[in-house]
C-alpha cells in the first residue's frame, strides 16, 4: 500500500503559512491528488478554513496546540483521516507557536506510523519579523530559530518589504542557522511548486529504499515480531546518541506477558502496560539516523544477541 505523504507547515504567526497552503492545494488539485488538511489554531475559532475547498478533507483542531496541549486529539484525528480516506497527502498547518519537531512527533503515532511518509518540514519566515526579532521575547526568538533550524525548505516571505541590502544579510543569518535547507525568497509565498516537491523527489531517486534519508529530522519505524529481552533493550537505549530526540512504540518482553507502551523523551524512558492488542511498531525520531544500523541493532535484540 502506498503511504500517505505528510508535510508539516511551520512558521511564526503571520509569516505566510496559509498563503502557501492555498498554493499547495491548488497544485494538488491540478494533479488530481487526494488531499487532507489538518489546521490547528490556538484560539477557539477557525480563521483560515475558508482557503480549503469542499473537495479537500479538512480537520480543524482548535483551542490548543497539536505539539503539546491537544496532542492526543491530533493523533485520533489523523488516525480517523487515514482510516476513512485513501489519501495521497496530508498538509498540517501548525499554529505559529508550534515547535516543528514536536509536531512531527505528534504525527508519528506507532498506531499508524507505518502508513505515512513524512516528507518534510516547510517553514515560512516573515522577513521583516526576522530582522526585528529583538522586539520578541527571548523564548519566542528561540522558537523562531528552532523553526528555521529544523526546516527542510525555508520560505523567506514578505521580501517586498525588504531593502536589497537586508536580503543579503538575512540570507547569511539563515544559512548560519540552517545551511542544508533549500532557501527560497518569496512574496506572498509564491514558490514554484516543483521547488517544494522536488527536494523529496530528488531524494527518492537517489535513495530508492529510504526516500527521506536526507531530511533534517528523520523517522524510522521498526516492527518487532517477537518478545524481546528487557535488559538488552535498556542497554541499547542507554548508548543512544542525543541526536535521537524521541522514541515510542509497543513492545513485548520475554520475562512477562502482555504488551507495553514505551515512551522516550530527552533521555528518559517510560514503560506502561497497554490494554489494547496493538501491532508492535516502534518509532524513532532524530537527526542523522543511521537506519540500517538501527534496524540491525533492533533485529539483534529480537534474536537475543543485542
Ligand atoms: N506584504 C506582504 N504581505 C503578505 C505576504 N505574504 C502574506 N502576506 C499577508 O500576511 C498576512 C498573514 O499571512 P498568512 O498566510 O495568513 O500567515 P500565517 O502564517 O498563516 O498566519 P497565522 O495563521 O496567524 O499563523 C496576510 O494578510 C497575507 O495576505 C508578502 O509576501 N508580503
Amino acid at each position: 500500500m502506498e503511504r500517505t505523504e505528510v508535510y508539516v507547515l511551520s512558521g511564526f504567526l503571520g509569516s505566510g503559512k496559509t498563503t502557501l497552503l492555498k498554493r499547495l492545494l491548488q497544485y494538488e488539485k491540478e494533479h488530481g491528488r487526494k488531499v487532507a488538511v489538518v489546521m490547528n489554531e490556538i484560539g477557539q475559532v477557525s480563521i483560515d478554513s475558508h482557503v480549503v475547498s469542499e473537495d479537500t478533507m479538512l480537520s480543524e483542531l482548535l483551542s490548543g496546540c497539536v505539539c503539546c496541549t491537544i496532542q492526543d486529539q491530533f493523533e485520533v484525528e489523523l488516525y480517523s483521516l487515514l482510516q476513512q480516506h485513501r489519501l495521497d497527502v496530508i498538509y498540517i498547518e501548525t499554529t505559529g507557536v508550534a515547535h516543528p519537531v514536536e509536531v512531527l512527533d505528534a504525527c508519528m503515532s506507532p498506531l499508524f506510523a507505518d502508513r505515512i511518509q513524512t516528507k518534510g518540514i516547510i517553514t515560512t519566515v516573515d522577513a521583516i519579523r526576522w530582522i526585528n526579532r529583538d522586539q520578541l521575547s527571548i523564548p519566542l526568538q528561540m522558537l523562531l530559530k528552532e523553526q528555521i533550524r529544523h526546516a527542510d525548505v525555508l520560505i523567506v516571505n514578505k521580501t517586498d518589504e525588504l531593502r536589497p541590502d537586508e536580503q543579503a544579510k538575512l540570507s547569511f543569518e539563515l544559512q548560519a542557522i540552517n545551511s542544508e535547507a533549500r532557501t527560497i525568497f518569496t512574496t506572498f509565498s509564491n514558490v514554484r511548486m516543483d521547488d517544494i516537491h522536488s527536494f523529496s523527489r530528488r531524494m527518492q531517486n537517489e535513495h530508492k529504499q529510504v526516500s527521506i534519508e536526507r531530511l533534517r529530522i528523520q523517522t524510522y519505524v521498526h516492527t518487532f515480531t517477537k518478545p524481546i529481552d528487557l535488559d538488552m533493550f535498556e542497554q541499547w537505549v542507554r548508548q543512544l546518541p542525543d541526536t535521537i530526540y524521541r522514541m515510542k512504540g509497543f513492545l513485548r518482553f520475554t520475562h512477562t506477558s502482555g504488551i507495553y507502551s514505551f515512551q522516550y523523551a530527552y533521555g528518559t524512558p517510560l514503560y506502561m502496560k497497554e490494554e489494547m492488542n496493538v501491532p508492535l511498531h516502534f518509532v524513532i525520531i532524530g537527526e542523522q539516523l543511521d537506519k540500517q544500523k538501527l534496524k540491525h541493532e533492533l533485529d539483534n535484540i529480537q534474536k537475543g544477541e543485542g
